[in-house]
């Protein structure tokens, strides 16, 4: 019956079509004036269908629905069931009962309706599972649960769980689950210390404004807890705002000065199970946004870490005093161990190889038996080490492997120049020395080096080998550093500065100034940055065949002959030195990945562009590994995130560019 009222709709729509195309040929000949008729009669016949469909509907709703349906078992008992229920054959609707008709179609008619239109992204495959699928139709949440059917176009029955009550409970129980945010003004005592009383009050007021009205948006509490200091708990609904709007009160602080030098850190912790664990979360957050630097967000979920903002330049908050005071804590610590492994990062460069050679003088001065642990056939510091092998000193050099059987319970580690446990020259030395020393001048990053027995963490020095110079120079001059040493150190401060162009304080020159007195050379050091013919014109062709992309130059390269490692961070740096080049990202093929080098002059984050691709680093200067990657995947990778960087850069202001 139902192929038959089928057949009969579709013959008379046929037919009136017909008519319509029959007739509209001559009247356009012979009779314009009369071409409203076949329109008329067009018209009629859509209107006859519809009213032929609505009538065919409404058959076969009163013949198959509710409660009259063949009076089959089946149909029976979900007629009666308390739940609104359907029938559906391939994708249209058989059959439903009355709670349906009711609560999803408002009373009308639905039968051989598309099951797309009545319960939009309805998927089978999803509520055929025990867990049923969500679905929202007219404001109700119903949970669709379906018996599976063995063929794609098999009848299947599919009945619908009211939980419009449950969800809206359990959404509303979860947005306002507690969280808690721990907000710091940035170097408080360097730029408040020199203040008049009232000039401290003014900004003090004014930052006071600024989060009481932030915080005031929420339903939740802001207290001040020291000068510098603040604890905030609010609903989770509202720390999701926050996020979406990249906690726009940075922008808002870092405004009420010109120069940006007033700035805000925020750690955030929330999803935890109670509030203590948020808090706790707050603090691991609020440690790390510190640590990066300042002038960002952290947010710590159960996932990992999430950081918005973070363009500014720190403000320099070191003291002589500390130096001092570490400078005596690491003599104790060295004089109590029975040997001492000095080791930096993989790949070693100027800086890790400089400032252990520094840390290697300072045990030598305390008499206790140590060595440089590196891989000499992997790092970018050779021509460095191939010069203290020339002077007679290449016994303070060895290879990892050599130093396992000589660690014991009394071994000091002293790692120098990273922070990152995954970024060690060697794993295993680490995990098996139990006394480990961090000296390190890059922003903290997740996987820190979490047990050190002494940390001399400076973001705000330009390397290792400038807070390694600060050491010596409060050990006695006598048996200090040699000229070669000092050139070592020199080398590692100018390596990270960019020949004294980057990153450059006060104590950066002070260093310089006491490693010419211990007789480094400048000449002499600026020729451990040459390279051979080959690696010039490789590093060339990468600068020639770079383009500009939204301000950025990138180049990507086939793989680099063995040994030609330094030809990549060198060609980001010279791609730097275009006019209107923001930033520059180098991709080089290697081992069937690829290896990226990011260089800015501080208008925008390479670290933050380069994250989340597994890379790190910091504002001017960061990196990335790319394992089992094509060079055009890469690409594609780095401008999909410079294009996401640059999107919120317009859309929030929230990175704004600026020239250090
Ligand atoms: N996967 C990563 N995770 C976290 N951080 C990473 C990762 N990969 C790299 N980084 C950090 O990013 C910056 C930049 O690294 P880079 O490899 O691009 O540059 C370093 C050296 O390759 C480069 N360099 C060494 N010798 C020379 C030279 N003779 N001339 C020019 N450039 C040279 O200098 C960079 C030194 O970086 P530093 O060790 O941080 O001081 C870096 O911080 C990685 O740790
Ligand atoms: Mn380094």
């Amino acid at each position: 019956m139902k192929n038959k009222l089928r057949l009969d709709t579709a013959a008379i729509m046929v037919l009136l079509m017909l008519c319509c195309a029959a007739l509209a040929v001559p009247v356009v000949l012979y009779a314009p004036q009369w071409l409203l008729a076949p329109v008329i009669v067009l018209a009629a016949a859509v209107i006859l269908i519809a009213v032929n469909r609505r009538r065919v509907r409404t058959f076969i709703a009163r013949n198959l629905s509710g409660n009259v349906f063949g009076g089959s078992k089946v149909q029976y008992s979900l007629a009666q069931l308390p739940l609104p229920a359907f029938l559906m054959s391939g994708n249209s609707v058989l059959w439903y009962n009355a709670y349906f008709k009711d609560s999803v179609l408002g009373g009308a008619d639905a039968v051989l309706m598309p099951v797309e239109k009545l319960l939009p992204g309805l998927d089978m495959a999803v509520c055929s599972r025990p867990h049923g699928q969500d679905i929202t139709v007219n404001g109700f949440r119903f949970t669709a649960y379906a018996s599976p059917s063995p063929t794609s176009n098999g009848a299947s029955i599919v009945y619908l769980v009211d939980d419009t009550f449950y969800k809206d409970t359990l959404d509303e129980y979860t947005a306002s689950r507690p969280a808690c945010m721990i907000i710091v003004i940035d170097s408080y005592d360097e730029l408040f210390t020199d203040m008049k009383d009232s000039e401290q009050a003014h900004e003090q007021e004014a930052i006071n404004r600024l989060l009481e009205e932030y915080i005031g948006q929420t339903t939740g509490f802001l207290r001040r807890v020291a000068n510098n200091r603040y604890i905030a708990v609010v609903e989770e609904r509202h720390i999701r705002r926050m996020i979406k709007h990249r906690f726009d009160i940075l922008d808002k602080v870092r405004a009420l000065h010109p120069g940006g030098s007033l700035t805000l850190s925020i750690g955030v912790g929330h999803g935890g199970k109670t509030l203590a664990e948020c808090q706790e979360m707050a603090r691991e957050s609020i440690d790390i946004a510190l640590g990066r630097g300042g002038d960002q967000a952290a947010v710590k979920t159960l996932d990992g870490f999430e950081f918005f903002g973070g363009v500014s330049h720190g403000v320099e908050k070191r003291s002589h005093v500390r130096s001092r005071i570490i400078a005596n804590a690491l003599e104790d610590q060295i004089r109590q161990s029975d040997s001492v492994l000095i080791m930096g990062h993989s790949m070693s460069d100027l800086d890790a190889i400089g400032s252990a050679i520094g840390v290697l003088r300072m045990c030598k001065m305390c008499g206790v038996p140590s060595v440089i642990t590196v891989h000499k056939g992997a790092t970018l510091a050779g021509q460095l080490i191939d010069l203290f092998i020339k002077a007679g000193e290449g016994d303070n050099f060895i290879e990892p492997e050599e130093t396992y059987e000589i660690i014991t319970p009394k071994t000091l580690l002293i790692v120098v120049d990273t922070y990152q446990k995954r970024l060690l020259e060697s794993q295993k030395i680490y995990e098996k020395c139990q006394r480990v020393v961090v000296i390190d001048h890059h922003r903290m990053a997740v996987g820190h080096i979490d047990n050190p027995i002494l940390l001399y963490h400076e973001p705000y020095a330009s390397s290792a080998s400038e807070l390694v110079c600060e050491l010596l120079q409060f050990m006695p001059t006598q048996g200090n550093i040699t000229p070669l040493e000092a050139q070592a150190l020199l080398a590692g401060i100018m390596l990270d500065t960019r020949s004294f162009a980057l990153h450059v304080g006060v104590r950066t020159f002070e260093a310089a100034a006491w490693l010419r007195s211990r007789g480094a050379q400048t000449a002499d050091t600026k020729l451990l940055f040459n390279v051979s013919k080959a690696e010039y014109e490789a590093r060339a062709h990468i600068v020639e065949d770079a383009y500009i992309y939204k301000g950025c130059a990138v180049a990507v390269s086939e793989e680099l002959e063995p040994g030609m490692n330094v030809v990549l961070p060198m060609a980001a740096n010279d791609l730097l030195t275009i006019t209107g080049v923001d930033a520059s990202f180098v991709a080089v093929a290697k081992n069937g990945g690829v290896n990226i080098s990011a260089r800015s002059m501080g208008a925008l984050n390479v670290q933050v562009i380069l994250e989340p691709l597994g890379g790190g680093g910091h504002l001017t200067m960061a990196g990335a590994q790319l394992k089992n990657c094509s060079l055009e995947e890469a690409e594609r990778r780095i401008r999909e995130e410079i294009d996401h960087y640059r999107a919120n850069q317009s859309a929030s202001n929230a990175v704004p560019v600026r020239k250090p």
